[in-house]
Protein backbone atom coordinates (compact mmCIF):
# COMPACT_ATOMS: atom_id res chain seq x y z
CA UNK A 1 0.00 0.00 0.00
CA UNK A 2 1.36 3.67 -0.51
CA UNK A 3 2.42 5.68 2.21
CA UNK A 4 0.07 8.73 2.75
CA UNK A 5 3.27 11.15 3.77
CA UNK A 6 5.13 9.92 0.66
CA UNK A 7 1.78 10.46 -1.76
CA UNK A 8 1.26 13.96 -0.03
CA UNK A 9 5.06 14.86 -0.89
CA UNK A 10 4.72 13.36 -4.83
CA UNK A 11 1.88 15.80 -5.21
CA UNK A 12 3.68 18.96 -3.97
CA UNK A 13 0.72 20.31 -1.82
CA UNK A 14 -0.29 21.11 1.25
CA UNK A 15 -4.03 20.11 2.93
CA UNK A 16 -5.79 23.62 3.19
CA UNK A 17 -8.59 23.60 5.80
CA UNK A 18 -9.94 26.30 3.49
CA UNK A 19 -10.86 23.96 1.01
CA UNK A 20 -12.01 21.17 3.49
CA UNK A 21 -8.49 19.54 2.73
CA UNK A 22 -7.06 17.68 5.56
CA UNK A 23 -5.65 14.09 4.60
CA UNK A 24 -6.06 10.47 6.54
CA UNK A 25 -1.78 9.93 7.01
CA UNK A 26 -2.62 7.32 10.13
CA UNK A 27 -1.81 4.03 7.91
CA UNK A 28 -3.94 1.65 10.47
CA UNK A 29 -7.57 4.15 10.21
CA UNK A 30 -6.66 4.11 6.23
CA UNK A 31 -6.24 0.42 6.36
CA UNK A 32 -9.06 -0.29 8.43
CA UNK A 33 -11.97 1.83 6.39
CA UNK A 34 -12.78 -0.62 3.58
CA UNK A 35 -13.29 -3.23 6.54
CA UNK A 36 -16.07 -1.23 7.96
CA UNK A 37 -18.40 -2.12 5.09
CA UNK A 38 -21.02 -4.50 5.90
CA UNK A 39 -19.52 -8.32 5.64
CA UNK A 40 -21.91 -8.26 2.48
CA UNK A 41 -21.07 -5.23 0.74
CA UNK A 42 -20.88 -5.29 -2.95
CA UNK A 43 -17.96 -4.05 -3.83
CA UNK A 44 -17.77 -4.29 -7.70
CA UNK A 45 -18.41 -0.30 -7.78
CA UNK A 46 -17.14 1.57 -4.61
CA UNK A 47 -17.14 5.59 -5.02
CA UNK A 48 -14.88 7.65 -3.17
CA UNK A 49 -16.36 11.20 -2.32
CA UNK A 50 -12.64 13.69 -1.99
CA UNK A 51 -9.83 11.74 -3.10
CA UNK A 52 -7.06 14.12 -1.74
CA UNK A 53 -3.77 12.86 -2.56
CA UNK A 54 -5.19 9.18 -3.00
CA UNK A 55 -4.54 7.47 0.21
CA UNK A 56 -7.68 6.14 0.06
CA UNK A 57 -8.11 5.93 -3.17
CA UNK A 58 -5.13 3.64 -2.67
CA UNK A 59 -6.77 0.94 -0.53
CA UNK A 60 -10.20 1.18 -2.01
CA UNK A 61 -8.26 -0.59 -4.99
CA UNK A 62 -7.07 -3.07 -2.58
CA UNK A 63 -10.79 -4.23 -2.15
CA UNK A 64 -12.75 -3.08 -5.09
CA UNK A 65 -13.47 -4.42 -8.44
CA UNK A 66 -14.03 -0.37 -9.70
CA UNK A 67 -13.49 2.54 -8.36
CA UNK A 68 -14.54 6.40 -9.36
CA UNK A 69 -12.95 9.24 -7.24
CA UNK A 70 -14.58 12.21 -7.19
CA UNK A 71 -12.17 15.47 -6.03
CA UNK A 72 -13.31 19.33 -6.70
CA UNK A 73 -9.19 20.41 -6.79
CA UNK A 74 -8.26 20.55 -10.23
CA UNK A 75 -4.27 20.54 -8.90
CA UNK A 76 -5.41 17.09 -6.87
CA UNK A 77 -7.42 15.18 -9.66
CA UNK A 78 -4.53 15.76 -11.77
CA UNK A 79 -2.28 13.95 -9.30
CA UNK A 80 -4.59 11.15 -8.98
CA UNK A 81 -4.56 10.65 -12.43
CA UNK A 82 -0.86 10.71 -12.97
CA UNK A 83 -0.28 8.77 -9.73
CA UNK A 84 -2.64 6.08 -10.69
CA UNK A 85 -2.01 5.81 -14.29
CA UNK A 86 -2.02 1.85 -14.37
CA UNK A 87 -5.33 1.79 -12.23
CA UNK A 88 -7.11 3.77 -14.88
CA UNK A 89 -5.16 2.02 -17.36
CA UNK A 90 -6.93 -0.93 -16.53
CA UNK A 91 -10.29 0.52 -16.23
CA UNK A 92 -10.31 -0.35 -12.51
CA UNK A 93 -10.41 3.61 -11.41
CA UNK A 94 -11.80 6.83 -13.10
CA UNK A 95 -10.78 10.54 -11.60
CA UNK A 96 -13.41 12.81 -12.30
CA UNK A 97 -12.96 16.50 -11.52
CA UNK A 98 -15.53 18.08 -10.00
CA UNK A 99 -17.83 19.53 -7.17
CA UNK A 100 -19.44 16.49 -5.85
CA UNK A 101 -22.60 18.47 -5.16
CA UNK A 102 -22.97 19.70 -8.85
CA UNK A 103 -22.29 16.84 -10.76
CA UNK A 104 -24.18 13.30 -11.62
CA UNK A 105 -22.75 11.07 -9.39
CA UNK A 106 -22.40 7.46 -10.78
CA UNK A 107 -24.51 4.47 -9.88
CA UNK A 108 -22.64 2.70 -7.13
CA UNK A 109 -22.54 -0.31 -5.24
CA UNK A 110 -21.09 0.98 -1.82
CA UNK A 111 -19.54 4.17 -1.25
CA UNK A 112 -16.30 4.89 1.77
CA UNK A 113 -15.05 8.05 1.67
CA UNK A 114 -13.68 10.61 4.51
CA UNK A 115 -15.81 13.56 3.43
CA UNK A 116 -15.00 17.49 3.22
CA UNK A 117 -16.63 18.49 6.58
CA UNK A 118 -18.15 22.13 5.12
CA UNK A 119 -20.53 19.92 3.04
CA UNK A 120 -20.79 16.88 4.93
CA UNK A 121 -24.76 16.84 5.59
CA UNK A 122 -25.42 17.24 1.94
CA UNK A 123 -23.35 14.56 0.71
CA UNK A 124 -24.78 12.05 3.33
CA UNK A 125 -28.10 13.01 1.65
CA UNK A 126 -27.23 13.17 -2.00
CA UNK A 127 -25.76 9.01 -0.85
CA UNK A 128 -28.24 7.67 1.50
CA UNK A 129 -31.26 7.63 -0.65
CA UNK A 130 -29.28 5.57 -3.21
CA UNK A 131 -30.08 2.80 -0.42
CA UNK A 132 -26.02 1.67 -1.01
CA UNK A 133 -23.96 0.99 2.41
CA UNK A 134 -21.65 3.37 3.32
CA UNK A 135 -18.64 3.77 5.24
CA UNK A 136 -18.31 7.78 5.79
CA UNK A 137 -15.77 10.07 8.10
CA UNK A 138 -17.37 13.02 9.78
CA UNK A 139 -16.50 15.88 12.37
CA UNK A 140 -17.66 13.23 15.62
CA UNK A 141 -20.52 15.77 16.80
CA UNK A 142 -22.21 15.29 13.61
CA UNK A 143 -21.90 11.10 13.74
CA UNK A 144 -23.20 11.38 17.05
CA UNK A 145 -26.36 13.43 16.26
CA UNK A 146 -26.52 10.85 13.25
CA UNK A 147 -27.03 8.05 15.90
CA UNK A 148 -29.01 9.74 19.18
CA UNK A 149 -32.37 8.38 19.95
CA UNK A 150 -35.15 10.12 20.67
CA UNK A 151 -34.79 12.18 24.63
CA UNK A 152 -31.27 13.16 23.98
CA UNK A 153 -29.53 16.35 23.26
CA UNK A 154 -28.09 15.52 20.29
CA UNK A 155 -31.65 14.00 18.93
CA UNK A 156 -32.99 15.73 16.08
CA UNK A 157 -33.51 16.28 12.59
CA UNK A 158 -30.53 14.65 11.65
CA UNK A 159 -30.88 11.45 13.58
CA UNK A 160 -34.47 10.78 11.76
CA UNK A 161 -33.88 11.62 8.26
CA UNK A 162 -30.11 10.01 8.35
CA UNK A 163 -32.20 6.59 10.22
CA UNK A 164 -34.88 6.45 7.62
CA UNK A 165 -32.57 5.58 5.47
CA UNK A 166 -30.36 3.12 6.70
CA UNK A 167 -28.96 1.58 10.25
CA UNK A 168 -26.32 4.07 10.97
CA UNK A 169 -24.00 3.40 13.37
CA UNK A 170 -20.59 4.94 14.55
CA UNK A 171 -17.58 2.07 14.01
CA UNK A 172 -14.23 4.18 15.70
CA UNK A 173 -13.56 7.50 16.64
CA UNK A 174 -10.20 9.32 14.63
CA UNK A 175 -8.12 11.32 16.50
CA UNK A 176 -6.89 15.08 14.93
CA UNK A 177 -3.62 13.53 15.08
CA UNK A 178 -4.54 11.08 12.65
CA UNK A 179 -4.92 13.87 9.45
CA UNK A 180 -2.64 16.11 7.91
CA UNK A 181 -3.35 19.17 9.11
CA UNK A 182 -5.07 17.92 12.28
CA UNK A 183 -8.68 19.40 11.71
CA UNK A 184 -9.81 21.32 14.94
CA UNK A 185 -12.11 18.58 16.07
CA UNK A 186 -12.20 14.63 16.68
CA UNK A 187 -13.55 12.61 13.69
CA UNK A 188 -15.68 9.24 13.88
CA UNK A 189 -16.68 6.93 10.98
CA UNK A 190 -19.98 6.03 10.32
CA UNK A 191 -21.14 3.11 9.32
CA UNK A 192 -24.61 2.93 7.39
CA UNK A 193 -26.46 -0.26 6.18
CA UNK A 194 -29.52 0.66 4.08
CA UNK A 195 -33.12 -0.98 5.13
CA UNK A 196 -36.56 -0.07 4.43
CA UNK A 197 -38.15 1.92 7.59
CA UNK A 198 -39.97 -0.06 10.18
CA UNK A 199 -43.08 2.31 9.64
CA UNK A 200 -45.06 3.25 6.86
CA UNK A 201 -44.44 7.05 5.00
CA UNK A 202 -47.55 8.48 2.72
CA UNK A 203 -43.95 9.92 0.51
CA UNK A 204 -40.76 10.75 1.71
CA UNK A 205 -40.81 14.66 1.10
CA UNK A 206 -43.48 14.84 3.31
CA UNK A 207 -41.84 12.86 6.05
CA UNK A 208 -38.87 14.84 5.64
CA UNK A 209 -41.06 18.39 5.76
CA UNK A 210 -42.68 17.49 8.80
CA UNK A 211 -39.39 16.58 10.38
CA UNK A 212 -37.44 19.61 9.25
CA UNK A 213 -40.62 21.91 10.15
CA UNK A 214 -41.24 21.06 13.78
CA UNK A 215 -36.86 20.32 14.93
CA UNK A 216 -36.96 24.34 14.09
CA UNK A 217 -39.27 24.36 16.81
CA UNK A 218 -37.51 22.01 19.04
CA UNK A 219 -38.31 24.13 22.62
CA UNK A 220 -42.20 24.34 21.66
CA UNK A 221 -44.94 21.59 22.01
CA UNK A 222 -45.73 19.62 18.90
CA UNK A 223 -49.08 21.25 18.67
CA UNK A 224 -47.17 24.56 18.48
CA UNK A 225 -44.27 23.32 16.72
CA UNK A 226 -46.93 21.93 13.85
CA UNK A 227 -49.20 25.57 14.09
CA UNK A 228 -46.21 27.89 13.37
CA UNK A 229 -44.32 25.70 10.97
CA UNK A 230 -47.03 25.20 7.97
CA UNK A 231 -44.92 27.25 5.47
CA UNK A 232 -42.43 24.57 5.88
CA UNK A 233 -44.15 21.14 6.15
CA UNK A 234 -46.71 22.47 3.96
CA UNK A 235 -49.56 21.06 6.40
CA UNK A 236 -52.64 23.52 5.34
CA UNK A 237 -55.40 22.65 8.15
CA UNK A 238 -53.04 22.22 11.56
CA UNK A 239 -55.43 22.58 14.10
CA UNK A 240 -57.32 18.93 12.19
CA UNK A 241 -53.91 17.33 12.20
CA UNK A 242 -53.03 18.09 15.84
CA UNK A 243 -56.72 16.64 16.76
CA UNK A 244 -56.11 13.80 14.87
CA UNK A 245 -52.61 12.86 16.64
CA UNK A 246 -54.24 13.18 19.73
CA UNK A 247 -53.15 14.98 23.01
CA UNK A 248 -50.08 12.90 23.94
CA UNK A 249 -48.43 13.48 20.83
CA UNK A 250 -49.62 17.37 20.93
CA UNK A 251 -48.07 17.44 24.47
CA UNK A 252 -44.61 16.46 23.55
CA UNK A 253 -41.59 18.30 22.11
CA UNK A 254 -39.79 17.41 18.95
CA UNK A 255 -36.80 15.79 20.70
CA UNK A 256 -39.10 13.19 22.70
CA UNK A 257 -40.74 12.30 19.55
CA UNK A 258 -39.98 8.76 17.69
CA UNK A 259 -39.29 8.34 13.94
CA UNK A 260 -42.44 6.35 14.04
CA UNK A 261 -44.47 8.85 15.67
CA UNK A 262 -43.26 11.34 13.38
CA UNK A 263 -44.25 8.76 10.09
CA UNK A 264 -47.71 8.84 12.15
CA UNK A 265 -48.10 12.71 12.11
CA UNK A 266 -47.02 12.20 8.08
CA UNK A 267 -49.75 10.05 7.27
CA UNK A 268 -52.19 12.07 9.42
CA UNK A 269 -51.09 15.15 7.60
CA UNK A 270 -51.56 13.68 4.16
CA UNK A 271 -54.80 12.74 4.86
CA UNK A 272 -56.70 15.16 6.91
CA UNK A 273 -54.10 18.08 6.91
CA UNK A 274 -53.47 18.90 3.23
CA UNK A 275 -55.56 19.57 0.00
C1 LIG B 1 -10.99 15.42 4.24
S1 LIG B 1 -10.17 15.42 2.67
C2 LIG B 1 -9.94 13.70 2.39
C3 LIG B 1 -8.87 13.35 1.39
C4 LIG B 1 -8.50 11.87 1.25
N1 LIG B 1 -9.63 11.04 0.86
C5 LIG B 1 -7.90 11.34 2.54
O1 LIG B 1 -8.60 10.58 3.23
O2 LIG B 1 -6.77 11.69 2.84
C6 LIG B 1 -11.50 15.89 1.62
C7 LIG B 1 -11.18 16.06 0.15
O3 LIG B 1 -12.38 16.49 -0.51
C8 LIG B 1 -12.09 17.47 -1.48
N2 LIG B 1 -13.31 18.28 -1.66
C9 LIG B 1 -13.72 19.36 -0.95
N3 LIG B 1 -14.91 19.77 -1.37
C10 LIG B 1 -15.29 18.93 -2.38
C11 LIG B 1 -16.43 18.84 -3.23
N4 LIG B 1 -17.43 19.72 -3.13
N5 LIG B 1 -16.48 17.85 -4.14
C12 LIG B 1 -15.46 16.96 -4.26
N6 LIG B 1 -14.35 17.00 -3.49
C13 LIG B 1 -14.26 17.97 -2.56
C14 LIG B 1 -10.90 18.24 -0.91
O4 LIG B 1 -10.16 18.88 -1.93
C15 LIG B 1 -10.14 17.12 -0.19
O5 LIG B 1 -9.18 16.55 -1.05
Amino acid sequence: MRDPDALIARAGVRGDPERDQHFLVDDRVLDRLPGHLPDRADRTHVLEIGGGTGALTDRLLGTADRVTVVERDQTLAAFLTEEFADAIEAGRLEVIGGDALEIDLPAFTASVSNLPYGISSEIAFRLLPAGRPLVLTFQREFAERMVAEPGSDEYGRLSVTAGHYADIEIVETVPREAFSPPPAVESAVVRATPKEPEYAVPDDETFMAIVRAVFTQRRKTMRNAIRNTTHISGIDDPEAVIEAAGEELARKRAGNVSPESFARLARIAAEVGTE
